[in-house]
């Protein structure tokens, strides 16, 4: 599997691609990948401007191991071509297309991309896509859109634009967003891709975005897109195995390894069967325990 297929994504912020200043210090706050946007945080007015601070931060700001993404502008925009090409060039690592509604339109984005990849001498498939999910027709071609491209890595849901196509608003229970999520995160999982959460925008109502993420994190979203620096470490926590949950992984994958020496597939471990399901999802746990530091390169825990 790829770098790409592997990493974490449990916290990609948003970052205005108007702003210099939030474009600077972005990758200080913790954010698995930061995303410089081109669309609706950025006036028309200034769209050239946003795109040209963003080629510059992209092609002059160390960032260090943080993934790179940019959300540009739509097809049915006049910045859509300008801002493929100059992304490209940059090198940005994912290109966030937004209001996707239909597999085509990561096929017309693909072929850019490649035509711009060739043009600016870039390795051909080095630039990953996603989609942003943003209304009912996006949710409803889900399935078609994670699996539109080799590039995509993943699908989010973007539910301040699905609420208002749904003639609703958010609700603090979410209930609103149960069906779009569901979708979104069985379309991610067939296409072996990523399923992102939304943003949450009370910045006031921490208490409200620890329920959100809690529940994100259960249904089995990889991440969440975020607004705001202070949102980065509470969602990466909520992502952070328990010792508890370490030490049972260690001890399932020693259990397996076991089982295979003795050219079985299944074991039993305090009276629980351990198979390969749940061997996967402790190989989970230990990359998860491994990005939040609490365990070694060899997979020994480090707390008390
Ligand atoms: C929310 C708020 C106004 C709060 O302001 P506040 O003033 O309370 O912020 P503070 O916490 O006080 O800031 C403390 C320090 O952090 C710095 N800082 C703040 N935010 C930073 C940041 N994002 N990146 C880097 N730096 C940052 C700040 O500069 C300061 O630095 P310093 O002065 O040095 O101390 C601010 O965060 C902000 O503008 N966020 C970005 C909003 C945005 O991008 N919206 C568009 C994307 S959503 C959308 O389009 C909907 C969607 O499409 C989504 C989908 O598709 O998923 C859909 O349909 O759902
Ligand atoms: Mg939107």
């Amino acid at each position: 599997m790829s770098d790409s297929a592997t990493r974490l994504r449990r916290t990609m912020m948003f970052v205005p691609g108007n702003n210099p200043a939030m474009i600077k210090d972005a990758g200080i706050y913790g954010a698995d990948s930061v995303m410089f946007d081109l669309e609706d945080g950025v006036s028309l007015a200034e769209k050239d401007a946003a795109r040209y601070l963003v080629y510059e931060a992209l092609t002059n700001i160390d960032y260090g191991d943080t993934e790179l993404v940019v959300r540009i502008n739509g097809a049915d925009t006049p910045f859509y071509d300008n801002d493929i090409k100059a992304m490209v060039k940059a090198g940005v690592d994912v290109i966030r297309l937004p209001k996707v509604e239909s597999a085509e339109m990561i096929q017309d984005l693909e072929v850019k991309v490649a035509a711009a990849e060739k043009e600016f001498d870039k390795p051909a498939g080095s630039i990953n896509l996603m989609a942003a999910i943003e209304s009912a027709q996006g949710v409803l071609s889900a399935a078609e859109i994670a699996k539109a491209s080799k590039r995509m890595i993943g699908i989010a849901l973007s539910a301040e634009d699905y609420t208002t196509d749904m003639k609703t608003h958010r609700y603090s229970d979410g209930a609103e967003l149960f069906f779009a999520r569901n979708m979104i995160l069985h379309a991610a999982r067939a296409a072996k891709i990523a399923a992102f959460d939304t943003v949450f925008t009370n910045m006031d109502d921490p208490e409200g975005f620890y329920r959100e993420t809690k529940l994100i994190h259960q249904l089995g979203f990889d991440g969440k897109s975020l607004v705001n620096p202070r949102q980065v470490e509470m969602v990466n926590k909520v992502y952070e195995p328990t010792k508890k949950e370490i030490l049972n992984a260690q001890n399932v994958i020693a259990a397996i390894a076991q089982a295979q020496k003795k050219g079985s597939g299944v074991i039993s471990m305090d009276g629980q069967m351990v198979d390969r399901p749940v061997a996967l999802r402790a190989q989970r746990v230990m990359m998860l325990a491994k990005a939040a530091h609490l365990v070694d390169e060899e997979g020994n825990y480090l707390g008390e």
